[in-house]
């Protein structure tokens, strides 16, 4: 089976009884080197969440080990333990360890990536372009960016 696909499975309930008995696990919305994340819904109060679904398994971790990889995630929760509260970071609402995998839930960050954000508002203004284009090398394929431009 191919890498992602692997991925696209929830671990065993029985791995972790107390996650799925609070979260009802829903599509996933990302994706990060070892891990996975899913919006889902906390069943007491309909509230939503991401849960980062962290695969442990010795075969899921290219060339790290369980114990270095539990270790930095431990790492990871205790910081954002720190900064809890903070305006600006996100707020970390749950932890649950099994044998193979940690599950952090975060609240819900609903607009996407800032990267893609700063992609559609920041554009380049006429006089800046032209200064870039001005620098040595920037005139390969310049008629085809100034055709661009003009559109
Ligand atoms: N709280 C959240 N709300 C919405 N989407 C999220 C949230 N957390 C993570 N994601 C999505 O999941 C993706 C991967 O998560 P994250 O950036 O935490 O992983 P990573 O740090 O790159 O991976 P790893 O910890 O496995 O190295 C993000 O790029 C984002 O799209």
């Amino acid at each position: 089976m191919a890498k992602e696909e692997d991925d696209d499975n929830l671990p065993d309930k029985d791995a972790a009884k107390e996650f799925y008995a609070k979260y009802e696990p829903k599509e996933i919305i990302g994706r990060g080197v070892s891990s996975t994340v899913r919006r889902c819904i906390e069943k007491e109060t309909g509230h939503e969440y991401a849960a980062k679904i962290i695969d442990l398994s010795q075969e899921s971790q290219d060339g790290v080990d369980t114990h270095t990889m539990r270790d930095a995630t431990r790492q990871e929760i205790s910081i954002l333990r720190l900064v809890a509260s903070h305006p600006y970071i996100i707020e970390l609402q749950d932890v649950f360890e099994s044998e193979t995998f940690i599950f952090l839930v975060f609240e819900l960050c609903k607009n996407g990536e800032l990267f893609d954000y700063l992609t559609s508002v920041v554009t380049l203004s006429e006089k800046k372009t032209r200064y870039i284009m001005s620098w040595p090398g920037a005139d390969i394929d310049r008629s085809f960016l100034v055709g661009d431009l003009a559109v």
